[in-house]
Parts: C-alpha cells; sequence; structure tokens
C-alpha cells in the first residue's frame, strides 16, 4: 500500500519512522511518504491560510495551495482506483476497526491533515469528483484536537498493521480488542507468577488449554459488558454460545 501524508508540521509524523511502521516501510511492505504542505505556497511567508468567509475566530486553510499539492501527490494517477482521500476532522465519522479494515483493502491513501479551523470545504468537495478518488472525513473520538497529525498517526498505525506481513503473528489480530471476535481483549499476565501478593489466576497456569480458552472468552465478555456494552449490543446473536450468555 502506499499512503502520503500532507501536513504543515511534518516533523509531527516523525513517530512513523518507528517499530512496526517503520519496519515495513523499511521492509518495503509499506510505501509512505509524508509532505510539508508549504512546499506548494508561491509567497515568500508561504502562506497556507485566511480569513473566514462570513466570520468568526481563527483562520482556514486555503483551497488553492490545497489543490495543487493534491493535484501533485495524486499525479496521473491514471489507474487512480482504490485511492482513498482521509480528511481527519472533529466532524468526520468515527473512526474504529471497521474502518481501518476498509482502510487496509485500499490501493493508496492519501491524509489532508487540517490545521487551525480547518481546510476550505470546497477542497473535499472537489476531489469527490475526481474519478477513482474516495473522500472519507474522519474523527478518530468525541473530542477535539488541534490538527488532523496526531489522527493521521492514529490511522496510519490501526491500517498498516492490518497489511499482511507487517504484524508478525496474524493470529494476534484475532483475539485483541475490536478484534474480530468484537470484544475487549482480556486480562493479560506474564513473569513473576506472584507480584506484590498479587498471584496469576490460577487456570491460566493449569496448562488445560480448554479452561484457559473459556476463562479468556469470559473475562472479556464481563470486561466489554462492564466497559462497552455497546459492543456486546452490536453483536450478532450467533456470536455468543450459551456457554457466553452465562457470563
Ligand atoms: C483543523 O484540523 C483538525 C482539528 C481538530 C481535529 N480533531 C480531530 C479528531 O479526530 O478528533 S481531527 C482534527 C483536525
Amino acid at each position: 500500500m502506499r499512503i502520503d501524508v500532507l501536513t504543515i508540521f511534518p516533523d509531527y509524523l516523525a513517530p512513523l519512522e518507528l517499530s512496526l511502521v517503520g519496519k515495513a516501510r523499511q521492509s518495503g511492505l509499506l510505501d509512505l511518504a509524508v509532505h510539508d504542505l508549504r512546499a506548494w505556497t508561491t509567497d515568500r511567508h508561504r502562506t497556507v491560510d485566511d480569513t473566514p468567509f462570513g466570520g468568526g475566530a481563527g483562520m482556514v486553510m486555503r483551497p488553492d495551495v490545497w489543490g495543487t499539492a493534491l493535484d501533485t501527490v495524486l499525479g496521473d494517477d491514471a489507474d487512480g482506483d482504490g485511492t482513498v482521500l482521509l480528511v481527519p476532522s472533529p466532524a468526520g465519522e468515527v473512526f474504529t476497526q471497521r474502518t481501518a479494515e476498509e482502510l487496509a483493502g485500499a490501493r493508496r491513501l492519501v491524509l489532508a491533515c487540517g490545521r487551525y479551523e480547518g481546510i476550505d470545504a470546497r477542497v473535499a468537495e472537489h476531489y469527490a469528483t475526481r474519478p477513482g478518488v474516495t473522500v472519507r472525513e474522519v474523527s478518530i473520538g468525541d473530542y477535539v484536537l488541534n490538527g488532523g497529525e496526531v489522527a493521521a498517526l492514529v490511522v496510519v498505525e490501526a491500517v498498516a498493521r492490518l497489511l499482511p506481513g507487517v504484524v508478525g503473528n496474524p493470529e494476534s489480530l484475532v483475539e485483541e480488542s475490536h478484534g474480530a471476535a468484537g470484544l475487549l481483549e482480556y486480562p493479560v499476565y506474564t513473569k513473576p507468577p506472584a507480584w506484590r501478593d498479587l498471584p496469576v489466576p490460577e487456570v491460566l497456569t493449569s496448562g488445560h488449554h480448554a479452561k484457559v480458552t473459556r476463562w479468556r472468552r469470559d473475562r472479556a465478555l464481563e470486561r466489554t459488558a462492564a466497559r462497552r456494552p455497546d459492543l456486546l449490543e452490536r453483536l450478532a446473536p450467533e456470536a455468543l454460545d450459551r456457554e457466553d450468555r452465562r457470563v
């Protein structure tokens, strides 16, 4: 997959050179480039914003600068099919694991990180008409950030780890929170067996795999019911067996 991130703060995306995403880039599993939006400004102050039509506080990012930048980055991608222009926005659809799975199937992601009061609305409107490009405005949660860069970090990590070969053991993608089971993850333990007078649950050292599996499922159901009942409500009825309903 090819990912391009456009921002006025390229250094904010430095964490994408580290760890799992960094390794995926080095190995060629992920082709990612970060671009400084100011490279497409034309004035000596490298201006990217202006005052909002209709008045109000703050500044709005100019469509002309974004248009030149996105035209360049999108290129004359003849087979532009499967390109998602992703715009982090507090007014966007909520980004979930399902969103990450959908985006992981795209041929290409271009993330446009806004700042100030946001990007002129005509940018998303214009690129939504471009053949082969789908525009999605997404929010990573019900709080407001100062710009799209943090959201871009979240989106890139959540998507990259779903790409084949990026995570060492694909099995681990199944059991984690918000994974295929649709439940929160069960509690995990490691050595030492006793720590500050706190023991590890006996079943986990019993060697009885069926009991361990059941215990983990029960703890995941309990946690989900206590912390995210909305996830339980979304589960298909057949996703819970008779044993599950006992919890
Ligand atoms: C101006 O650009 C912004 C500002 C706030 C913001 N908040 C987001 C969120 O996902 O909560 S994305 C985002 C982009």
